[in-house]
């Protein structure tokens, strides 16, 4: 079957640029709207955590176990679990969320194939736009969990860390569940990276790696703890 074309797809359209042009300005609309049913959504929120990982990942693998774990442990610890509403890394932490009985929220985006939300998830936004999405996963989180995954779980580890480290969001805990599957990306950080002087030591320093999740939530619940007395002083 043909895959259908996105709204997202014609807004970036570059070949058919001059056909779409008039409609770029109504489009511009959609997208405000999209940004506000986000912000009414989540406005009340209480803190949460934006977790990520493959959309890929089958339930008999070690890395489910993990989202679900950790998603478990992230609403007992009070915090509500935000993730792409997707299958995968996705579907497991809103399950280890809602079977915690803690907050389980999707943020589904539109995509050329059918998809939808994924069973676990109890409050649901489905977005157009993976730019406005990724609004959301950081605007309402305190902190992002990354578990193993690919081009789209990269994708948002690093726009979470230029958002870190160009100020635009302060002591935002990132934390990368899966020693084994991180340890190479962390590696070629130090040993490439670095030494080509295209990121400073402690911007490393941004980003706990462990394959603890009761380590990974008490950093975050510490790093929240933090913000939270700074804005009260
Ligand atoms: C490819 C498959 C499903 C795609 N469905 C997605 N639904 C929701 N969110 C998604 C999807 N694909 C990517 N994302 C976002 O990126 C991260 C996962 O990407 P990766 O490339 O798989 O690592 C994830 O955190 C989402 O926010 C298969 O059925």
């Amino acid at each position: 079957m043909k895959p259908k074309v996105t709204t997202e797809a014609h807004l970036l359209d570059t070949v058919h640029r001059h056909e779409w042009k008039h409609r770029d300005s109504w489009r511009a609309l959609r997208i405000l709207s999209e940004f506000v049913d986000g912000f009414d959504t989540l406005a009340d929120l209480e803190p949460a955590v934006s977790v990520f990982g493959s959309a890929r990942t089958t339930p008999d693998r070690p890395e489910y176990a993990l989202g679900v774990e950790l998603g478990g442990a992230l609403a007992r610890a009070g915090f509500g679990v935000i993730t792409g509403g997707g299958p995968g890394t996705m579907e497991a932490a809103n399950r280890g969320a809602r079977e915690a009985g803690g907050v389980s929220i999707g943020l589904g985006i539109e995509l050329p194939f059918e998809q939808k939300l994924n069973d676990f998830v109890d409050v649901g936004i489905d977005f157009r736009y993976f730019f406005v999405r990724k609004t959301m996963f950081v605007k309402y989180a305190q902190a992002f969990c990354v578990l193993p995954g690919g081009f789209g779980t990269l994708d948002e580890l690093f726009e979470a860390l230029t958002l870190v480290q160009t100020k635009k969001v302060t002591r935002f805990p990132v934390v990368l569940l899966g020693v084994d599957y991180w340890q190479g990306l962390i590696d070629w950080l130090r040993d490439r990276m670095l030494q080509a002087a295209n990121i400073r030591k402690d911007d490393l320093d941004l980003m706990l790696l462990t394959d603890d999740v009761d380590e990974a939530v008490a950093h975050i619940a510490r790093e929240c703890d933090y913000l939270r007395k700074a804005a009260e002083v």
